[in-house]
């Protein structure tokens, strides 16, 4: 494949790296210096663009990408309110277009816990309050992390006691507290927790690095390079 890269930070330069040992080739580099190379013709260049650059900017570099008719995964976390309307614009225009909060396989299998024991809890008992914890380093941006959202956000689906994620504690039962950590080198931690007054139970992922971060990504471009519409890593990673 030929990848523009877009967003040159932690995350764009892992990418190059691993995807260059997977045979690709990296035809674009698009970062904070020179976004004036972000045109149609230097993006035509390539097959796929992965874009990790931030909150302020995902929406616009996705929406271009769209518009020059290049497939794009995105990764980067934080801007959730404008996601369905780039969907929506990408369907519009028949583009392709893959965003995760986490590309980890490890996080993908993770969720699918997360939903599993939100069912059972759901289903079985009721005394239990539970809270999510996500841990990162001090660089991060946005805060809660995009994957403790997308946890939060599959235990408010089927675990109807509570109404709403909120940031930082809450006493109120009905609001679902998600605690943010800031201590480096974290590459990204997180927990859901069930408690009541006789046990805990609790599931933890634990990234040791941006590796499985990097390679779900590339994969993710593999998978999409060549195909039109809308796609999760449910579809990359046949995971149910
Ligand atoms: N989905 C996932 O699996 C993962 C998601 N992420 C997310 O990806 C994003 C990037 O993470 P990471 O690489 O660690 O962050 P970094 O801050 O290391 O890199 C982002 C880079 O993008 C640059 N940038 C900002 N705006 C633009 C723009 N308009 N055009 C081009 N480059 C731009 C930044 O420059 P400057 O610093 O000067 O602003 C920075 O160099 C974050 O939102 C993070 O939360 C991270 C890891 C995994
Ligand atoms: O910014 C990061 O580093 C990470 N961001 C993603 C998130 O917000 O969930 C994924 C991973 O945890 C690392």
């Amino acid at each position: 494949m030929k990848i523009a890269l877009i967003g040159y930070g932690k995350m764009g330069q892992l990418i190059e790296k691993l995807a260059m040992g997977r045979g690709h080739e990296i035809v674009v580099k698009i970062h904070i210096d020179n976004t004036e190379e972000f045109t149609r013709p230097n993006l035509q260049k390539a097959n796929v663009a992965i874009e990790f650059t931030g909150p302020d900017s995902a929406f616009e570099n996705i929406k271009r990408c769209i518009d020059y008719n290049l497939p794009v995964v995105s990764g980067s976390t934080g801007w959730n309110e404008n996601l369905e309307s780039i969907r929506a614009y990408c369907k519009e225009k028949n583009g392709s277009f893959l965003h995760a909060s986490n590309f980890s396989i490890g996080v993908n299998i993770f969720f699918e816990v997360n939903k599993y024991l939100a069912k059972l809890m759901a289903s079985h008992n009721q005394e239990y309050d539970v809270s999510l914890k996500e841990i990162h380093h001090t660089q991060k941006k946005d805060s809660p992390s995009g994957t403790a959202v997308t946890l939060a956000e599959q235990v408010l689906e089927i675990f109807k006691t509570k109404k709403n994620w909120v940031k930082g504690y809450s006493s109120n039962r009905e609001d679902l507290s998600i605690i943010s950590e800031r201590i480096d080198p974290a590459p990204g931690t997180h927990q859901v927790k069930y408690s009541s007054g006789i046990d805990d139970i609790e599931i933890i992922h634990t990234a040791h690095n941006r590796g499985g971060f990097a390679l779900g990504a590339i994969q993710a471009a593999e998978y999409i390079h060549d195909k039109k519409g809308i796609f999760t890593m449910q579809d990359v990673l046949q995971i149910k």
